[in-house]
């Protein structure tokens, strides 16, 4: 349903082998997580801070699979999920409307972008700033709650 493609102007990006119709689960991609300190310390220096994302936790989580491989747009055809509270952490990515063989999936990644984007519709307004990215939820990206059961409470 997928491949990579590369381009001179954004690398490498995820692309639709096939028509994908609305909502379509695209990919679930295992996480690795580094601790608040590890990643302080070392990968926050590296090329890995251009690819990691938040986990609520505070930790970071760099996406395996094709998770890492997703371009952004200031409109987005593709969402994507947190999933802390599964077996295995993922974040899952779904497809917000009909997309077409040979288009690009894109996610939104924040207003605050540390590299300049190839179509200048999708540079952030210039007023915004990281303070100015809004809630999780409001940026297609959503953190799945802890299930009920498992939830601690203090006695
Ligand atoms: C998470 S990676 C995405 C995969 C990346 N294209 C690659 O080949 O590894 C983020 C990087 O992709 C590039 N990128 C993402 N969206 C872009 C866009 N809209 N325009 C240009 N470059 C983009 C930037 O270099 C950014 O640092």
């Amino acid at each position: 349903m997928l491949h990579i493609k590369y381009t001179l102007s954004r690398g490498r990006g995820v692309y639709a082998s096939a028509s994908i119709e609305p909502n379509t689960v695209v990919e679930r991609s295992p996480v690795l997580l580094f601790s608040k300190e590890e990643y302080a310390a070392y990968g926050k220096h590296t090329l890995l801070d251009h690819y990691t994302f938040n986990w609520p936790d505070g930790r970071m989580a760099l996406a395996l699979g094709l998770g890492s491989l997703f371009n952004h747009s200031s409109r987005p055809n593709t969402s994507f999920s947190i999933k802390p509270h599964e077996d295995e952490p993922t974040i899952e990515y779904t497809v917000l409307r009909r997309v077409e063989p040979g288009e690009e999936l894109c996610i939104f990644y924040a207003h605050s972008l540390w590299f300049t984007p190839d179509d200048p519709n999708d540079a952030p307004p210039a007023a915004l700033t990281e303070e100015d990215d809004p809630p999780f939820d409001l940026l297609r990206i959503s953190v799945d709650e802890e299930p009920e059961d498992t939830v601690e409470t203090s006695a």
